[in-house]
Order: C-alpha cells, then structure tokens, then sequence
C-alpha cells in the first residue's frame, strides 16, 4: 500500500508518543517494522542490526543501488508542546523532529514498495544521530554489505522555513561537531581554609573564560568556529570548596581544518590551568562521526535543479548551519546530498515547545519521491 498523507500524520503521532535516547530505540524499532511488515514485499527485504532497520528494494536494473537515510532517535528534552499526542516517555522528546524523518522516509518507501524502482533502493532507519554517531557504527558493522548504495541522500527538518520548503546548497550544508568533556580534579576543603584546598569552581571558570578566546584570537575572522560549554557542574553547597568540576560542551566548524585547530586550542588551554592551578584534568574531546556535512557536486546539481525546475516544489538555497549530523560521516563515505525541509515553527530544534507543521509530510515525500524517481531513470540508461 501507498500510505496516504492522513496515514502519514497518524503514523507520525504515534511516533511523537514514543521518543527513546539513541541506541535504546527498541519500541520506535519495532513500530517502524510493523509498518513495513504491511507494505509490498515482492521486492522488498529487511535486516535489523541492533536498533538499526536497512530495507532493501530490488530494482528493475540492479546495477545501481540509491540510498535514503533516516535517523530515528529522540532527546532528553521534557515535552511542553500541550499537544494531545505528546511524548508518553518522560523525559523525552522528539525535539528534532525525527519522527517528521521517519515518516517522510516511510511514505517514499510505501511508494517504491507499489511502484518498483528502475534501480535497487537501500533505505538507512539509522539510531542514534543525536549522541553516538549511529551512521557511522551501523557503516563499520558491516551490515549494509551488499545493500550499500552508490548514492544517499537524507534530509533535516527546518523550524525557520516555511512547511514544505526545501533548502539545499552545493558544499557545506551543516558544520563538524566535536564533544568537549572535560573533568578537573582538585582537593574539596572548608570555605574558610582555601590555602589548604585546591578549587575547581575557581580552576573551572578560569577554563570557560578562556575557551571564549579560541573564536575571537584563533578562528580566522573570514572563516567560522563556534565553542559552546553548555553544562558545568561543581560543589554542592556555598561553604564547601569544591574538589571537583565538569564541562560538557561541543565544538562547531565548517571545515575539519577548523575543527582540528579548535580541538588543539581546547586540549592547550586545559592542560595550561591543570598546570597553573596545580590540579589534574581529564580531557575527552569525541568527534565520532559528526563531519561536516559536504554534499557532492554532482548529486546536489541534480537535486537543486530538480526541485527548482518542478513547480510543486518551493525551493530555498540556504546558507551553511552550525547544526552538527553524523550524516556527515557517511557522505564521507558514500556522494549524496542532505537538504531541509521546512515545518515553520517559531522554536527552535532541540526546544521543548518545537510543534513541526505536519502538512510538511506529505510535501516532503513528494518532492522526494519525484526526484528520486527522475534520478533513478537517469542512472537506470547510464
Ligand atoms: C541536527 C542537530 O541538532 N544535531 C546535533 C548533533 C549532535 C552532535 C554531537 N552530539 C555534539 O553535541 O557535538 C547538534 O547538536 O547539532
């Protein structure tokens, strides 16, 4: 069956309901495979790796297989939507939208599961896109093996655009991330006696006032970087001198020239106040796999004049974003291009309020559909 835009929406809200942290996605895995499971399985396979679901579609002409990846994860972000279909796991969130993902990406399966495609389709229900870089752990498994496409494609929703947009640029579409973690360790003591205790509140905003200078005095002004320490946890109580701090944070760049040389700045400046305030530092810098996310030229050619050329379609060239996505690691591997759709929301992604416009959906899967079959008639004569 072809899932009809009302079929979608439901599908969507069940979804919202279900948010789970990235790999723990068990329930969202296995609604996703009961969807499948009622579509057309005459060229249809599947195979789960973990909480990872890749659906093979045998083409008319088998020599060219094209990808589509979804993300599936949500975040540990508390819901104040007031929607009547709210997250029912607390603590959690779909505050990415990528239950407006799944869906999308499941109404362009139903599609080719009625309308066999001219070439083999491999569609990627990747976990955790938000925490462990799940693209790139599902890529190093193995699994897609001979299921592996030659082209991929993936999108993200876009709260600043209006419902149904697509936005697309050649080159960087999303920047490189990298997690800071960073753990100082010094001696706890009374409040009254800090020559005989070593103080991490101290050491630790010494640390967070000086990363501040990596942009302004490292980041060639032409070029771009961002230093975020969005968490800093020390002490318990004021009469305490605390023993120890820790700082979470993430890096942002454009290029991984630039996020390298951020990383290095980060690792000096915290090794200079372990050195300075005598104290010890654990410093965890994780990249895994959130490259910048560099579209090809030649797909995103294709793409961008396709959806210019098609007159359902509102198309936006957008700047780059400092959003990170471990998409990036597989476009590394594997030419494609990632785009936004919109779903006009005035909260941002991550935001407890973010409600996606649904009307999105079926927009996104047409525009989606449509170009994937021109391309696919295109790399079927070739
Ligand atoms: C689209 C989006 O919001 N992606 C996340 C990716 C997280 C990367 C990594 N965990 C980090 O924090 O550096 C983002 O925060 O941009």
């Amino acid at each position: 069956m072809i899932l009809s835009e009302q079929e979608l929406i439901e599908i969507r809200r069940e979804l919202h309901q279900i948010p789970e942290i990235g790999m723990e996605e068990f329930e969202t895995q296995k609604k996703l495979i009961s969807i499948i499971k009622k579509m057309n399985n005459e060229w249809l396979e599947f195979k789960t790796w973990k909480t990872a679901t890749i659906v093979h579609l045998r083409g008319i002409d088998e020599t060219h297989t094209v990808g589509y990846r979804t993300d599936i994860d949500g975040l540990p972000v508390t819901e104040e939507t007031g929607l009547s279909f709210s997250s029912k796991h607390k603590g959690k969130m779909h505050a990415c939208g990528h239950d407006i993902h799944m869906t999308v990406a499941l109404g362009i399966l139903s599609f080719f599961t009625e309308q066999r495609p001219n070439v083999n389709m491999t569609f990627i229900f990747q976990p955790a896109e938000e925490n462990a870089s799940g693209g790139k752990q599902l890529y190093e498994s193995g699994t897609l093996d001979s299921w592996m496409p030659d082209e991929i494609y993936a999108f993200h929703d876009n709260p600043g655009l209006k419902a149904g947009v697509i936005g697309c640029r050649q080159g960087t579409l999303f920047a490189g991330t990298c997690e800071i973690h960073a753990t100082f360790t010094g001696k706890s003591g009374h409040a009254a006696f800090p020559h005989n205790a070593n103080d991490m509140v101290v050491a630790g905003a010494y640390f967070v006032t000086q990363i501040q200078s990596i942009v302004s005095r490292n980041v060639d002004p032409i070029q771009s970087g961002v230093v975020t320490l969005g968490h800093f946890n020390a002490g318990t109580t004021g009469n305490v001198i605390a023993g120890k701090a820790q700082i979470d944070g993430t890096i942002r760049a454009l290029t991984q020239e630039m996020n390298l040389l951020i990383q290095k700045r980060v690792r000096k400046i915290a090794e200079s106040i372990a050195e300075s305030f005598e104290c010890e530092v654990d410093l965890d810098l994780h990249q895994g796999g959130y490259y910048p996310v560099e579209n090809n030229s030649e797909t995103t050619k294709e793409f961008i004049n396709y959806m210019m050329s098609t007159k359902e379609v509102v198309f936006e060239e957008t700047k780059p974003a400092m959003t990170g996505e471990d998409f990036g690691f597989l476009l590394s591997k594997i030419p494609g291009t990632m785009f936004w759709l919109g779903v006009d929301s005035p909260y941002s992604l991550h935001s407890e309020h973010l409600a996606p416009k649904e009307e999105a959906i079926m927009k996104g899967v047409d525009a989606m559909t449509g170009y994937l079959q021109a391309r696919m008639t295109k790399l079927s004569k070739k």
